[in-house]
């Protein structure tokens, strides 16, 4: 049964995506336009209740949430393609412990970059509101100088190994430092800088990229 993703355009699906290409897992994509509310329609919020892309389903099994999508392909294909988890009990412990920094410490500020910079039509009606902006910026410097140290003594968050961790930031920090030009967050922080290099340049996130481009 090949597994299929709803919503490839939008930026929390490419994680899941880009899982499945360094995995090796075969999918099929079911586009859902979130410009025109297709993810508020009855029939897809039977698959995924709060109306959010990403969703897949995979013959009877139906998951949604990104990031525990990644864990479940990284866990159930574990020895196929490439080891996402780390080694040892140990290293996955490091990879839960910078995906949930990703999620928590990085993702809030880059989502409301994206609906105050990229696509104020996510604000539902209100403007984009500067403020918002210059907070948000601040938080990424804070985020940006941990993250400048640690991959100062590792290639990768994780450890000298490409995880989940380092995936689950791909779409935002594509928006951030592509889409909204905002490199200036990270262009004086070598190590960041190397590991943004390293890890946007993988044929997985570039061919995700090349197939799916972001609605905005
Ligand atoms: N925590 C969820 C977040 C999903 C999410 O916010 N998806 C956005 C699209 S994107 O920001 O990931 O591109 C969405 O559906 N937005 C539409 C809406 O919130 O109505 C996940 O990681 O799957």
């Amino acid at each position: 049964m090949v597994v299929k993703v709803y919503g490839p355009h939008c930026a929390s699906a490419k994680r899941v995506l880009v899982c499945l290409v360094e995995k090796k897992i075969e999918f099929e994509v079911v586009p859902v336009n979130v410009l025109e509310g297709e993810h508020k329609d009855p029939e897809y919020l039977k698959l995924q209740p709060f109306g959010t892309v990403p969703v897949i389903k995979d013959g009877d099994y139906t998951l949604y949430e990104s990031r525990a999508i990644m864990r479940y392909y990284a866990e159930k294909y574990r020895s196929q393609g490439v080891e996402l988890l780390g080694k040892t009990i140990e290293e996955k412990g490091l990879v839960e412990q910078w995906l949930e920094v990703e999620a928590h410490n990085f993702h809030p500020s880059a989502y409301n970059l994206t609906c105050h910079v990229l696509c104020p039509t996510l604000l539902g009606g209100s403007s984009p509101d500067p403020k918002v902006i210059e907070e948000s910026e601040a938080k990424l410097v804070k985020v940006f100088n941990i993250y400048e140290e640690r991959l100062s003594k590792n290639k990768y968050l994780a450890g000298d190994f490409f995880s989940l961790a380092d995936i689950s930031h791909l779409p935002f920090m594509d928006y951030v430092v592509n889409n909204m030009g905002k490199d200036y967050l990270i262009k004086d922080k070598k190590h960041v800088s190397a590991w943004w290099n390293d890890i946007s340049s993988r044929p997985s996130w570039n061919k995700v990229l090349e197939l799916y481009k972001p609605p905005i």
